[in-house]
């Protein structure tokens, strides 16, 4: 199988992690990461010489993963399906944006290209998505996280973070609205509303737990299949405790998949 050469969009913690990691993927070469052109020469310094920093997705670029936040969607990612790249996307949240949805699928359609919307940092999506063909009746999430990964968000304003004592619901609301507000804690609100009952109809609660280390996903379904409830404790990265390990690796395995011929 020939070798996956990828473009990355992004380099923060997933993406200085995926470089890092993806060194040791059989037949899958990062060759450039796109980053905004103010970290440029800064980005350039930190990668290996054989990544080129850049601030446009290059023209010979086959497939882009993005992992740098909602408004690399439109930035990047639907510019470079147009022209016919095939695009893997971290920051699925990013669909909450009226018309988004629609935007990604006409310009996949124009160029004849796929855009995957990937797991991240949660599990049991393609169990989700299969249930949905029978009929699904009900679709909760929960995303808990220590009160320190709700800094610089919205939550800010309403509690005082650092002297929550007890578990504390930030935000109870739709899948759409959840992601809107916390665009860099709710896309996986988003990827389980796409899999299952859509942005509107799925209810999500956030909630900041002074009691937890880890990000806490629950999901729990109930429909024509049966039922089905899900708990994932992620472990933080290092880098950005707002994201889950398990987000970098679901972006591995993607990629993995591309040059393996039996996948998973
Ligand atoms: N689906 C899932 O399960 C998850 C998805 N995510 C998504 O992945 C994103 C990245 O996560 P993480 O790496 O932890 O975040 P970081 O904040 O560590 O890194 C994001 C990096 O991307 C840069 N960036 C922002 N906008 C653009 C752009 N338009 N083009 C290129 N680079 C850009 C940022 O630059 P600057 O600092 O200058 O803004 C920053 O360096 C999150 O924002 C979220 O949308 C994250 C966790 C889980
Ligand atoms: O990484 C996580 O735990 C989930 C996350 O931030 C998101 O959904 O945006």
């Amino acid at each position: 199988m020939p070798e996956q050469q990828v473009t990355l969009v992004g380099h923060g913690a997933i993406g200085r992690s995926l470089v890092q990691r993806s060194a040791a993927l059989p037949g899958v070469r990062i060759t450039h990461v796109v980053v905004p052109p103010h970290h440029r020469d800064a980005t350039q310094a930190a990668l290996p010489a054989s990544i080129e920093a850049c601030s446009t997705v290059p023209a010979s670029t086959r497939l882009l993963l993005e992992c740098a936040g909602h408004s690399a969607l439109l930035e990047h990612v639907l510019p470079a399906l147009e022209r016919g790249v095939e695009c893997a996307v971290l920051s699925v949240g990013a669909v909450s944006e009226p018309g988004m949805l629609e935007q990604l699928e006409a310009a996949a359609r124009r160029g004849a290209a796929q855009v995957h919307l990937l797991s991240g940092a949660i599990g049991g999506v393609d169990a989700l998505a299969a249930a949905r063909l029978a009929g699904l009746d009900d679709v909760t999430y929960t995303g808990r996280k220590p009160p320190g990964s709700w800094s610089g968000t919205p939550a800010e304003q309403s509690f005082d973070l650092r002297a929550l004592r007890e578990p504390t619901v930030i935000l109870e609301a739709s899948a759409r609205e959840a992601a809107r507000l916390y665009p860099k804690n709710a896309n996986v609100a988003a990827t389980i509303a796409l899999a299952g009952l859509g942005l509107d109809r799925t209810r999500v609660q956030l909630v900041a737990d002074p009691g937890v280390t880890e990000n806490i996903h629950e999901i729990r379904v109930r429909g024509a299949f049966g039922e089905m409830a899900i708990t994932m404790r992620g472990q933080p990265l290092a880098d950005n405790p707002k994201t889950s390990a398990l987000t970098v690796l679901s972006a591995l395995r993607f990629l993995s998949n591309r040059t393996s011929p039996v996948t998973l």
